[in-house]
């Protein structure tokens, strides 16, 4: 049973893209990267692709519930709270991390990486009094 796609249509197909290039090397947003993320849905029990920006630091990668600024979180976090085992597809590699929540000190170094590698998520939180989740998965 391969996983689900996002019923979202320009995230479905760039999940479509990068299935069938073997790769996330092709896919982009305004040419920043995007990494592909593999969650298990907490009521549903599927396997869900995510593909969100890549935020990287020594083969750590950060996952940014910003949902582009909207005032709830995207499902996927629940799912990644529930089940903490996420796939990571970067370029052509293929790895399973276990993801943790992160606050304070921590979440603020990982913060100022993920609006370096994509400005906007700087936007998305002025637009919104939800603090956006972060995710460390090592
Ligand atoms: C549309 C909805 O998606 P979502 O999980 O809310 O996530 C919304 C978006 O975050 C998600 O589409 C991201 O991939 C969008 N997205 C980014 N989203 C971000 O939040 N941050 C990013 O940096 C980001 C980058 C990005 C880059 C490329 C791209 O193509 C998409 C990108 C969805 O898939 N819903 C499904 C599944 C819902 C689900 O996961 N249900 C769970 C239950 C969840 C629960 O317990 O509430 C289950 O199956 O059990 C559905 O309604 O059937």
């Amino acid at each position: 049973m391969s996983p689900e796609l996002s019923p979202t249509e320009w995230v479905r197909k760039q999940t479509e893209q990068i299935l069938a290039d073997g790769t996330t090397d092709g896919v982009g947003i305004n040419g920043m990267k995007v990494v592909l993320f593999t969650t298990l849905g907490a009521k549903s029990g599927k396997e869900r692709y995510v593909p969100l920006m890549r935020v990287e630091e020594d083969g750590k990668y950060a996952m940014v519930a910003s949902k582009g600024g909207a005032p709830e979180n995207p499902s996927w976090y629940h799912n990644v709270k529930a089940n903490p085992q996420v796939t990571v597809q970067d370029g052509d590699v293929v790895s399973v991390k276990t993801a943790r929540e992160i606050s304070g000190d921590e979440r603020a170094h990982w913060w100022e990486l993920a609006v370096a590698a994509y400005p906007p998520y700087a936007d998305y939180q002025k637009n919104t009094d939800r603090q956006i989740p972060v995710f460390i998965l090592e």
